[in-house]
């Protein structure tokens, strides 16, 4: 099928792969945006990154099973197919280079031998790195990290781009990724690029859907806390204990109960140990996860964000 003239839709890993062996051949750089759909600018932001940094650019499009626990969102998760391919094709027609292949490979071709979704059953081919499962996102939810990677392996290896990117709106994906490309010696470049957000600072992700529009403007509580928290640390120009700036990002997330705070975290930027202090020139990253209502009334949202301090 094809969306535009230029844009070819792949389902096949077979088709990428002999795309990917043309752009080789003619000696193209290939830019690679993995994503789950839903798009949204942030999504396109990467887009037009990869646009600008290579000859080529391929998005897939896959809602990965295996970072989602039984009881997670798989079956609710925004699918927007056809908005999507359409922003695809629509949004960067009039740049000098347009979204030359989008892939969307369906279940059984990611995952050839099958998928079981309980961790405790898993068996197989599933990959871990440091930064998976010790930390933060990685304790709340045991099995995404290892369904991240598992997955970016087998797209890395069906489209051995030049450069992939990713959003910095999921701090330790990036970590990982970067993690994985380490130390799995896979040959492409990890690019990381800034998060988008609305107009009252709610980082966009594709389960801002789930929010009322009452919710969603109130949310602008989440960025406004770490803002707080970072400009409390700036001001003592100092170093400064993790506590105190915990206490003032809570001032702010705690004030509204619409949101309830899973964890606020300050870490080490690279290591992601937990500190006590942040010390300038080190600096830190401060995560936080807090759900929501839904606005259709039948479970909850849930939101992360992220801030760094230098
Ligand atoms: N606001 C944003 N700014 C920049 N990049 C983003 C933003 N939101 C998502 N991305 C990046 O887009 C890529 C695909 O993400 P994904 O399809 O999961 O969308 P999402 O909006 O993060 O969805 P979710 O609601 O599941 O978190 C990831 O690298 C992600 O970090
Ligand atoms: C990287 C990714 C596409 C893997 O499924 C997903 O975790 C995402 O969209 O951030
Ligand atoms: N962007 C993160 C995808 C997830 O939460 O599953």
């Amino acid at each position: 099928m094809t969306i535009a003239e230029s844009i070819k839709v792949f389902r096949t890993i077979q088709q990428v792969r002999q795309w990917r062996l043309q752009c080789l051949l003619n000696g193209k750089s290939v830019g690679f945006v993995p994503t789950m759909g839903a798009l949204h600018d942030g999504h396109c932001s990467l887009v037009n990154q990869s646009l600008k940094d290579n000859d080529n650019t391929v998005v897939s499009i896959f809602v990965n099973p295996s970072q989602f626990a039984p009881h997670e969102d798989l079956d609710s998760y925004p699918r927007t197919i056809d908005s999507d391919l359409n922003i695809l094709a629509n949004k960067f027609k009039n740049y000098t280079k347009q979204v030359d292949a989008i892939f969307i490979p369906k279940i059984s071709e990611m995952y050839p031998s099958g998928i079981e979704l309980d961790i405790s059953k898993q068996r197989g081919a599933f990959v871990t790195v440091k930064g998976c499962s010790e930390q933060l996102e990685g304790v709340t939810r045991p099995q995404f990290f290892r369904g991240v990677a598992t997955v970016v392996t087998k797209l890395l290896n069906v489209v051995k781009p030049t450069n992939i990117y990713f959003g910095q709106k999921d701090a330790q994906q990036c970590i990982v990724i970067k993690n994985l490309v380490k130390d799995l010696l896979i040959d492409t470049n990890v690019k990381i690029m800034p998060t988008l957000r609305e107009t009252n600072g709610l980082a966009m992700s594709s389960r801002n859907e789930y929010l009322s529009p009452q919710t969603r403007q109130e949310a602008s509580i989440i960025y406004k806390s770490l803002q707080t928290g970072k400009q409390y640390y700036e001001s003592k120009n100092s170093v400064v204990s993790s506590k105190d700036i915990l206490h003032e990002i809570h001032s702010i997330l705690d004030s509204n109960p619409t949101f309830k705070t899973e964890y606020v975290s300050i870490n080490h930027p690279e290591t992601l140990d937990e500190i006590e202090n942040v010390e300038p020139g080190t600096g830190a990253l401060i995560t936080l996860a807090v759900v929501a209502p839904k606005q259709d009334g039948v479970g909850r949202a849930r939101l992360i964000d992220n801030i760094i301090l230098h």
